[in-house]
Parts: structure tokens; C-alpha cells; sequence
């Protein structure tokens, strides 16, 4: 085993796509090892993913046995459940250990109020396209985190995707776009999918040209930035007086952009929401 030694704790959709980039970036399975709540899915994620992991319905101290073991520990579990889980290791956590919160609107402050007095901690907004190395991973540090230890969370996250170092105030934002933002795309490819069976396709070959469609436009997005932005690369599909501009005309008359801006930012609302009544609690 080369590398740190990482505790995943809770192996659910976040994680276990954090755990694929990590896996296919070349941390070995011996350097894992992860908890679930239910046994059922602690057999299926070890068989899955080539790891231990322990379950916490089998030994209640399953998250502290992990978390004992690890020089990077992973929050991967629900938003409310955060603080408890900090609280039920904090006594477990090794020297010198650093403590990653994948949750939507816990704060730092929320997570080092829970864990031991000066414990590193860093909170993150990851997306699982980590999972085929594509994700976008905003990242925040607490208040007794070192440099090092943001380096090394941001070296292993980034390989698997692109790291944001942003301050905490911009992780809701953040979360708008690049967290929740995997399923704005995938919304898309259903309705594209949909229209294009409605238009007669074979329903299957709609949904792989939705999907070829939005990797292409992606991909060109990539390639061509700082040389054309997306609005330029629109307008080169929309020829004046053709087929696209009756589609954009169309999504334009429904004011779609608004919608699309105005989901994005109920997004963000709903975070700082979450957190006032974690707060209250
Ligand atoms: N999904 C996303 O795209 C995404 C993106 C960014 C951030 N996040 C954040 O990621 C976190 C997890 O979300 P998710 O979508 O991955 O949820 P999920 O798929 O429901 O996974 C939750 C995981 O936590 C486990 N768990 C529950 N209670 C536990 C306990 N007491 N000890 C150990 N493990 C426990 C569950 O085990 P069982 O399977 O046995 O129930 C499951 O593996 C959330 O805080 C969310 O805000 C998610
Ligand atoms: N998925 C989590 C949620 O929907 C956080 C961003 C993406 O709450």
C-alpha cells in the first residue's frame, strides 16, 4: 500500500463516485475503507467497489473503527447526520487526520464545533462525474487545516476532476451549478431523448444521440475556452433563418433561461435553508 490511508464513511451516490475517480486514479483498494449503515449494502459496495466496508447495523462502532484507521476521512453521508457522525469519532480520529464533508450545507464551523478542538477540517461540493474523472469539486478549509492537507485532499480529488479552492460564502453557489448541475444536464437528455422518440426515433437511439449530443457540446465547450464562449459556439449551429432558430425562438418565447437561472438559484436558497435549520437544531 503507497499513499494515505482514506475512511469513507457512508458509501452511497457522492462517495462511491468520489471512491471510482479515486480507484481509477490509482489508489489501491487495501488503502480503503468505508462504512454503510445497512449490511445488504455493505456487501453489494464491497463486492462493487473492491473494498472493506463495515456496517454499521452489524457493529455500532463501525464509523470509529474506520475513521481510526485513516489519514483522510470522507463525510459521505446525509446533510442532518453530519454533526452526529463528527461527534461519534472524534475521539477515534488519528493525529494529524483531516475530516472532508461531501454535505450540502453543513458549515465548517457546524463540523469543528462537533469534532475535538482543533481538528482539521475541510468541506467540499463535489459532483459524480468524478466518477469518470470529468467532476468539478469545490473545496473550503476550516480553521486549523493546513496548507499540506488542502494540497493533498486537492491532489486526490484532482485527479479525477478539477478542484475550486473558493471561500466557504460561495460553496451554495458553487453547488448550483457544478453539484446539482449533473442533473440539469441529465434533465435535458430525458426531454431530448423524449422529443426525439416523439419524433419517430426508435427510443433507444434518441436517448444515445442525447447523450453523444450533450458529451460533444461539452467537450467542444472544453476545447474552445478562451476562444469561444458558449454563446458563440450556439450561434454557430443557429443558421439565420433555419431549423435551430425555430428551436431557440421556441425555448426563448417560454423563457427558458430565466427558468433555468431561476432553478439554480431555488438551489442555492434551498441550501442556505437547510442550513439555518441545522442551526436551529
Ligand atoms: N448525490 C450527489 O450528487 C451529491 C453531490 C454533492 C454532495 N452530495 C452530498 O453527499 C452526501 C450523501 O449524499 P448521497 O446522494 O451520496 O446519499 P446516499 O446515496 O443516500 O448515500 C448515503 C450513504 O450513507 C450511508 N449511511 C447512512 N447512515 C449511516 C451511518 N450512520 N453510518 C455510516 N453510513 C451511513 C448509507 O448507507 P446505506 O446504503 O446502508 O443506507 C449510504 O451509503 C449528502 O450530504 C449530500 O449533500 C451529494
Ligand atoms: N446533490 C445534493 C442535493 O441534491 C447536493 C448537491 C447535489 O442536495
Amino acid at each position: 500500500m503507497t499513499g494515505p490511508k482514506i475512511a469513507m464513511l457512508g458509501l452511497g451516490s457522492m462517495n462511491g463516485a468520489i471512491l471510482t475517480g479515486l480507484l481509477s486514479s490509482g489508489v489501491s483498494p487495501e488503502q480503503v475503507v468505508a462504512t454503510s449503515r445497512s449490511s445488504e449494502s455493505a456487501q453489494r459496495r464491497s463486492q462493487h467497489y473492491g473494498v472493506q466496508v463495515l456496517a454499521e447495523e452489524n457493529d455500532d462502532a463501525a464509523n470509529r473503527t474506520a475513521a481510526a484507521q485513516a489519514e483522510i476521512v470522507f463525510l459521505g453521508v446525509k446533510p442532518y447526520q453530519i454533526t452526529d457522525l463528527c461527534a461519534g469519532i472524534k475521539d477515534a480520529l488519528k493525529p494529524g487526520a483531516v475530516v472532508v464533508s461531501v454535505a450540502a450545507a453543513v458549515t465548517l464551523e457546524m463540523m469543528e464545533a462537533a469534532l475535538a478542538e482543533g481538528q482539521p477540517v475541510i468541506r467540499t461540493m463535489p459532483n459524480t462525474p468524478l466518477s469518470v474523472g470529468a467532476g468539478v469539486v469545490g473545496l473550503s478549509a476550516g480553521t486549523h487545516t493546513s496548507q499540506q492537507q488542502v494540497e493533498l485532499v486537492a491532489e486526490l480529488l484532482g485527479a479525477s476532476g478539477s478542484v475550486h479552492v473558493i471561500p466557504e460564502e460561495q460553496i451554495d453557489a458553487l453547488s448550483a451549478i457544478a453539484g446539482s448541475g449533473p442533473a440539469y444536464a441529465f434533465y435535458l437528455a430525458e426531454q431530448m431523448a423524449a422529443a426525439g422518440a416523439e419524433l419517430g426515433l426508435d427510443p433507444e437511439l434518441a436517448a444515445g444521440l442525447a447523450a453523444e449530443t450533450i458529451y460533444g457540446a461539452g467537450k467542444m465547450l472544453l476545447e474552445n475556452q478562451g476562444k469561444a464562449d458558449a454563446a458563440q459556439l450556439r450561434r454557430n449551429v443557429t443558421s439565420p433563418n433555419g431549423t435551430t432558430e425555430q428551436a431557440i425562438s421556441t425555448f426563448d418565447a417560454a423563457d427558458m433561461g430565466q427558468t433555468i437561472r431561476a432553478g439554480a438559484a431555488a438551489a442555492a436558497a434551498r441550501a442556505a435553508e437547510i442550513t439555518g435549520q441545522l442551526r436551529g437544531q
